[in-house]
């Protein structure tokens, strides 16, 4: 059996942004990290051995100071290692897996047999097992990296553990936002991304007193990590080496015949730094008489000398790259702008952008159902919406303001829901109605742009001056955001110009 697979993508929605929550949520994120980077300082002492992070940078220091060799202990657990790979040190993406010669098109890569990924399953050697389950179930689903963080941590403090080639190996700081200061945090500037932040820093200081409940009545035998403490820091440092490492793959067979999604660590697989583009991707395999799944990474492409092998993670938005995995894609064409859609401010953008007495914020009974259809109407609407990523303007935002900005209820009925959706079906309720609609995303676009306190030329003048990681990585966050309304403002606005001269053509 052949199956592909795929990164892991967080599963939380981030909130809306909230043009009048922004200047709470800032408050919120520097109190919370001020309490998360004490808790830091106090865990060094206490227990040094699961000290996720000391310093905030990219860098490629391990857990273990003379890390052991990953590739040979991947070949002497009966894995495969191309002989024509080896592990380098990117610098600024840390380390990487990379061809020391060409490597042909369809190659095996890396296979690993079904005992080295990690994940979190009852083994019966453990003896920390029911109280790792206990504290298992205090996660909340969307943050389901924790829970095979606890794993982690588990083999982290267990002496002698299988899996400390692996572990130690892993990185010992991460670039994540939930390791930044409140400062960095509120340099971000931008609301959705701040409050996953927040939440995320919020779980993990309550996680540690609920954990710290439950493992203080243990005796030594039954304790998870070994009698050692843990706190926010530590389960930090798991969470994060989960959420920028794991892959989501097929585990055991469910009793359906299906096979059930699994979160796992995959050792020296996930060596390899992402790409859009990638040079290589992952299969699973299974034969017929061996139950045990083996997980290969294949060559797609052939790949030159001294080139990275690279995965894609996932066509994901900054977002996600940056709470997860600690880093931001420039000109990501997968970064999203989330907005919320309220017809008051829509009311105001479109009055600034020149559309006479726009009634957003009152719409006749015809236009409030198709909302409802929407979903941008009623109880339990879904006011989220986003701008940017292939789509550039989301289907549901384009078609409201269509219907809102037309007064004829039978023309709008002659489309379906699916048509006044779509950008690429141009002008279905006529050139009037689109070019309007097309110009109030263009208001929005400047008002979310204005929103910013920062331009984007003095993010770059701040950029090119020396500053610590974590207020880079937040600055580039913000610039790119900005960039990504301007790019959306530049196509909008060709696409008007072009149906404008269009029209004047055609009347001509
Ligand atoms: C699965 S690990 C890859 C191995 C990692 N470079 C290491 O040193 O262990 C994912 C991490 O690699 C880095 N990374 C991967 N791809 C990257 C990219 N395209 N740009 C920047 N950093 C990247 C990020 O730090 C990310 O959290």
């Amino acid at each position: 059996m052949n199956a592909s697979c795929w990164r892991i993508k967080s599963s939380h929605t981030l909130t809306l942004l909230s043009f009048s929550s922004k200047a709470s949520s800032f408050q919120m994120a520097t109190s919370l990290t001020t309490k998360m980077l004490t808790a830091t300082a106090g865990m060094a002492a206490a227990a040094a051995s699961l000290s996720g992070h000391r310093t905030i940078t990219c860098s490629a220091a391990r857990i273990a100071p003379q890390p052991p060799d990953l590739i040979r202990w991947v070949r002497r657990e009966g894995g495969f290692v191309n002989p024509k790979l080896k592990i380098t040190d990117t610098g600024a993406h840390g380390l990487c897996v990379v061809a020391s010669e060409d490597i042909p098109e369809g190659s095996d890569l890396i296979a690993l047999p079904s005992h080295l990924p990690l994940r979190f399953k009852k083994s019966p050697e453990s003896n920390g097992d029911s109280a790792l389950f206990e504290l298992a179930l205090g996660i909340p689903e969307e943050l389901w990296a924790m829970k095979l963080g606890l794993r982690l941590l588990q083999e982290r403090a267990a002496v002698g553990s299988f899996w400390w080639p692996y572990i130690g190996n892993l990185p010992e700081t991460f670039s994540l936002p939930i390791f930044f200061s409140g400062e960095d945090i509120k340099n971000i500037q931008y609301a959705p991304l701040i409050h996953q932040v927040n939440k995320r820093c919020r779980f993990l200081l309550e996680f540690e007193q609920a954990a710290k409940l439950i493992l203080e009545s243990l005796a030594l035998k039954d304790h998870p990590f070994g009698g050692q403490d843990v706190s926010s820091s530590s389960l930090g440092w798991a969470m994060a080496s989960v959420s920028s490492r794991a892959f989501r793959l097929h585990g055991e067979i469910l009793p359906d015949g299906k096979h059930s999604d699994t979160p796992m660590l995959l050792p020296l697989i996930d060596m390899c730094n992402h790409s859009f583009h990638p040079n290589a991707r992952i299969v699973q395999e299974q034969d017929a008489s061996n139950p045990n799944m083996l997980v290969k990474v294949v060559a797609e492409k052939g790949i030159e000398q001294n080139a990275p092998v690279m995965l894609n993670y996932g066509f994901l938005s900054n977002d996600l790259f940056l709470l997860d995995y600690g880093f931001v894609i420039p000109s990501n064409p997968y970064d999203l702008l989330e907005l919320k859609y309220d017809g008051a401010l829509l009311d105001a953008v479109s009055m600034a952008a020149g559309v006479s007495s726009p009634s957003f914020s009152s719409p006749a009974q015809w236009q409030q159902e198709i909302l409802c259809q929407l979903n941008l109407f009623g109880n339990g609407a879904d006011l989220k919406v986003t701008l940017g990523g292939t789509g550039l303007v989301d289907g549901r935002l384009i078609a409201a303001l269509r219907v809102l900005l037309t007064s004829s209820e039978t023309a709008v009925r002659k489309y379906d829901l699916k048509t006044l959706m779509s950008l690429s079906d141009e002008a279905p309720l006529g050139v009037s109605v689109e070019t309007t609609a097309l110009r109030t995303v263009v208001a929005l676009c400047v008002v979310a742009l204005e929103h910013f306190p920062t331009k984007i030329m003095q993010d770059e003048s701040i950029l090119k001056g020396t500053v610590p990681s974590s207020m880079e990585l937040a600055i580039q966050f913000r610039m790119q955001k900005k960039l990504l309304i301007i790019d959306v403002m530049r196509k909008l606005t060709q696409r008007i110009k072009r149906m404008t001269e269009e029209k004047s053509v055609t009347q001509v």
